[in-house]
């Protein structure tokens, strides 16, 4: 299934998309790199490079930009890299197109808006049981495609398919480490967006170091708690999908979704936030509907619900601060 001859097919051409095909191709698999946009497509293959995302590194000759989602048939492997409030549609495109037991990789970091679903739950809602698995942690696109070193988590219930794509996906600079707990993985990721652009505002408001250290770590009990609550192990949550894709993206100017929050904290609006963050801010549209997911599931999120809040433009960062600040003293 993993080790034969057929092309792995990477939808979503973004920063991400086109750092793993890099890596797959890199690892001596052909790769078919599908963007929704068929001028997209051919400027890939024209310029042998992303400029848009990933400008100055190399498409290896193994990579083939498509536009055409049918192209995706005969993989004999599923890497899907399209933003969580995407994937829905896409993957309904590519029913007709996915071969039995082909094995489909998430890599998307967010929850979907409406359903307040993780992406892998989307997945079955849209394609049933097809073998599904998630490749999360911390790893911004530029080091994976300049090939520093990376070490993240595949997710997948199935013991044996998830070990050999482990191997099937690593590299001499990447290691995936595998995990049973789809949920806890995918939750880690979803919502160490909204905690990052937490942190970018607090940052770009100067509050200053401390009150990010608290924010951080307060911010890593609430997650914990939905994670607990929707069945997620607090393993996982302790590891590389978790705690490892907090501390890189809560502090690092590398994620879109800590810049996101730096403009917003230096008094941008959300849109001209979204601008400076450039590609796609995740955090943005799973603030609001982790938030929803945590109502259903009895879990307060105070700092989700006030990144959501100030996102849609209801609340300011100080106004949110002194609210936050004033709340009753409890036990941590
Ligand atoms: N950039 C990074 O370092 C990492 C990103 N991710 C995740 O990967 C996902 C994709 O992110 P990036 O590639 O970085 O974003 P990006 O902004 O660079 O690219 C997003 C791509 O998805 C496509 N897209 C958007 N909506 C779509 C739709 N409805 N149908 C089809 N295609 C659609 C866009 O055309 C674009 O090519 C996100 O969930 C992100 O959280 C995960 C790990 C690392
Ligand atoms: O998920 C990422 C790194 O692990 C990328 O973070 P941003 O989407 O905030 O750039």
């Amino acid at each position: 299934m993993l080790n034969d001859d057929r092309p792995v097919a990477v939808l979503g051409a973004g920063a991400w998309g086109t750092a793993l095909a890099l890596l797959i191709a890199r690892g001596g698999r052909a790769v078919t790199l599908w963007t929704r946009d068929p001028a997209h497509a051919a400027a890939l293959a024209r310029d042998g490079e992303n400029r848009a995302r990933l400008p100055g590194l190399a498409l290896d000759p193994r990579i083939r930009p498509t536009g055409r989602l049918g192209d995706a048939a005969g993989a004999g492997l599923i890497v899907a890299a399209v933003p969580a409030q995407g994937w829905r549609g896409v993957a309904g495109e590519l029913r007709p197109y996915l071969g039995a037991d082909v094995p489909v990789v998430l890599t998307a970091k967010g929850v979907e808006r409406g359903t307040g679903l993780l992406p892998h739950e989307t997945t079955r809602e849209v394609l049933g049981e097809v073998p599904l698995a998630l490749l999360t942690g911390p790893s911004f696109a530029a080091d994976v495609a300049r090939g520093l070193p990376t070490a993240v988590t595949l997710a997948m219930p199935d013991e044996t398919t998830g070990l050999a794509l482990c191997e099937a996906l690593s590299g001499p600079a990447f290691r995936p480490y595998w995990s049973p707990d789809l949920t806890g993985a995918a939750l880690g990721g979803a919502a160490k967006n909204v905690l990052a652009i937490a942190c970018g505002i607090v940052m770009g408001r100067g509050f200053g170091e401390s009150a990010r250290a608290a924010l951080t770590a307060r911010g890593f009990a609430e997650i914990r708690r939905l994670a607990a609550a929707l069945g997620g192990e607090e393993t996982t949550l302790m590891g590389l999908s978790g705690l490892g894709d907090v501390v890189l993206t809560c502090t690092s100017t590398q994620s879109r979704n800590y810049r996101y929050g730096l403009a917003l904290g230096e008094g941008q609006t959300p849109a001209g936030a979204a601008d400076r963050a450039g590609g796609t801010v995740e955090g943005a549209w799973t603030a609001a509907a982790i938030c929803e997911r945590a109502d259903r599931a009895g879990v307060e999120m105070p700092l989700a619900a006030t990144v959501a809040q100030i996102v849609e433009g209801r609340e300011d960062v100080d106004s949110a601060a002194r609210r936050l600040m004033s709340r009753p003293l409890k036990a941590e």
